[in-house]
């Protein structure tokens, strides 16, 4: 192929188009010339240290006065500064950076893409950047324009090694630059940082940093560590955990939460690179299960990404996070011996993350597993206390079956554990493989309806009459009337709302099992949608006795307070209706009691 002329051309950079290209889309917030300010200082002091290693960084921020004669905003600090060539070379190129000439440069360097002082166009027009090299005994001025154009003089007078970057705010941005918003941000980017920043507002000087932060000093207590964590995230936790790793380099603290958190909750941290601020999100570093962890982390040797606002997610990052997920089981498998009352409080909050872990850590779940706690039908219990005391564990694996069992499981004096999460399931498997002298096994509704028997057609020839009395007393109450055979026989009768037991699914599912019992809840299956399910347990002495009862009124007050009583026992709620319901039949059973109508 020919190119049109025999020519080539070069590609043209808009830098207006640049500019607002980072300001609306890279950097997420307008202040952000402030951190690239703070880490273009760093960068060069960090690199006069190679060549002084006793070098005290120093950073000095001027805050431009109101008036119009007043001082100028300056962010000046003491770092390698540039000579005239690499002000050509560094500064006046868009993408150029003097921090990768070597590997060893991403070590020490934060900035690396050449491209983080253009976000001082968003708010100034012009950008005047004064230095002196270490190398070189004069100083240069050089002033860009954000239509492209710059311009280097020589300084007459002498100045410092370092760096003086002059900005003069735009008028729509001249509030970033007041003292009131301008030091919390830079506060908040680099109070871990170790160069002194001094700031100046009028006549007014403060140093921003004045104490190294506790959370990287090795020596500092645990009570120290967690006073900080309040000051930092307005919690109070229930524990701090200091954390250091190879891969990344990262240290800090991991401090666990005193409050449940959703699997899908998103923590604020705080995440540092090379002491500096890079993010509030958790970037990765964090397991995908530790969602009950908030944590503080410097890392010296990740990489962020352009918009300095994330880690990149490479293998080291992957490396980091593996370490940081092993310490954090390692301390949750230590904590139960060095303090049991930090251990109860971590497992009665976060269990449901815990069980997570266990699914997948066979020698965590040993540990943990008597303590943990689980849902049943029976409200909250610890394993060991289920263990302990149920020589059969039922469980459902999905919560609508449970909802459903559980009522009937109540009736039969049985225990089913809800293991609805799908590591639940995973969990309650594993223990099945862990402990086989156990007697746990799954329970559906189905499973349970197949313990019930059907009457035999004598029966229900021999008790049609009555049934149909009883079918009348309950119809008001939308109930269908169901004569069977279950245990425990001491249960006179059970109740199951229409929604939640006889439904067609369920009848559906025992068809599909091929289930014998199908054809005996055929009938129902007509009546399934809406109706609820009274049913009369014919292995109890009384409802037998009842059937055979020719008076009606005690057969009606009779059938009421069983149906109020079923009703209790499944803790279902109970009507205002229902309840005087039960009061009126009580009282014709006790007056008919007193008259000695009852021989039962
Ligand atoms: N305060 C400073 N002292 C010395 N050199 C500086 C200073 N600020 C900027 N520079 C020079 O200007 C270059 C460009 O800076 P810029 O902030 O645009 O990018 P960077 O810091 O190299 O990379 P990044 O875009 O990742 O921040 C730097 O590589 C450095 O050589």
């Amino acid at each position: 192929m020919e190119t049109v002329n025999n020519e080539y051309y070069s590609f043209q950079v808009n830098l207006q188009g640049m500019i607002s290209l980072l300001s609306e889309h890279l950097y997420s917030n307008p202040g952000t010339f402030i951190r690239e300010l703070l880490q273009n200082a760093v960068d060069a002091i960090a690199a006069f240290r190679q060549l002084d290693e006793h070098l005290i960084g120093d950073i000095r921020i001027t805050l431009p006065d109101a008036g119009p004669a007043g001082n100028p905003f300056v962010f000046q600090d003491n770092g390698i500064g540039l000579k005239e060539n690499e002000i050509h070379e560094f500064l006046s190129v868009i993408g150029e950076s003097s921090k990768r000439k070597s590997a060893e440069d991403a070590r020490t360097f934060i900035g690396r893409f050449g491209i983080g002082l253009l976000s001082c166009f968003v708010v100034s027009d012009e950008i005047c950047i004064e230095t002196r090299s270490a190398f070189d005994a004069t100083g240069f001025r050089w002033t860009a324009f954000n239509d492209g154009r710059y311009r280097i003089e020589t300084l007459q007078e002498t100045m410092p090694v370092g760096t003086k970057v002059c900005l003069t705010p735009k008028k729509s941005h001249a509030h970033l630059f007041r003292p009131e918003n301008f030091i919390p941000q830079i506060k908040f980017y680099g109070d871990a940082l170790p160069e002194k920043i001094t700031i100046r507002t009028g006549k007014e000087e403060k140093v921003l940093n004045e104490q190294p932060p506790v959370w990287l000093h090795p020596d500092t207590s645990k009570e120290a560590l967690l006073q900080m964590g309040k000051e930092l995230f307005q919690t109070s936790f229930i524990d701090a955990v200091r954390l250091r790793t190879e891969a990344g380099e990262c240290e800090g603290v991991l401090y666990i939460l005193p409050y449940k958190t959703q699997f899908s909750a998103r923590q604020h941290h705080r995440i540092y690179l090379k002491r500096m601020l890079l993010s509030e999100a958790d970037n990765g570093l964090l397991p995908s299960w530790a969602f009950f962890v908030k944590m503080v982390v410097n890392s010296n040797t990740l990489s962020a990404t352009a918009s300095r606002e994330f880690f990149m997610q490479n293998d080291l990052l992957r490396a980091a996070r593996k370490e940081i997920g092993k310490a954090l089981k390692s301390y949750l498998k230590n904590i139960r011996n060095i303090d049991f009352e930090i251990y109860q409080k971590i497992i009665q909050i976060h269990f449901l993350h815990l069980k997570a872990i266990a699914a997948e850590d066979t020698e965590f779940l040993s540990l943990i597993l008597d303590d943990l706690p689980f849902e049943t039908n029976k409200g909250f219990r610890t394993f060991k206390d289920i263990r302990e005391h149920f020589p059969v564990i039922y469980y459902c694996a999905d919560y609508e079956e449970f909802r459903q069992v559980q009522r009937i499981a109540e009736y039969q004096g049985a225990l089913v554990v809800n293991v609805a999460y799908t590591f639940e399931e995973d969990l309650i498997k594993k223990i099945k493989g862990m402990q086989p002298e156990l007697n746990i096994r799954e329970m559906s509704s189905s499973k349970l309806l197949e313990t019930f028997t059907d009457i035999s057609e004598d029966e229900k020839k021999a008790y049609r009459a009555v049934l149909k009395k009883l079918e009348q007393y309950t119809k008001p109450f939308n109930c269908v009337m169901q004569l069977k055979y279950f245990a425990p026989a001491d249960t006179p009768a059970i109740f199951t709302r229409g929604d939640e037991d006889f439904t067609s699914a369920t009848i559906k599912k025992i068809k599909a099992n091929d289930n014998p019992f199908a054809g005996a809840l055929g009938s129902i299956q007509q009546r399934a949608e809406a109706v609820n399910t009274f049913c009369l347990n014919m292995n109890n002495g009384l409802v037998k006795n009842l059937l055979t009862i020719d008076d009606d009124y005690m057969l009606q007050a009779i059938t009421e307070v069983l149906y109020v009583q079923a009703l209790l026992m499944g803790k279902y709620p109970v009507s205002e209706k229902q309840l005087l319901l039960f009061n009126n039949a009580l009282h014709s059973l006790l007056v008919m009691g007193m008259k000695n109508f009852i021989q039962i």
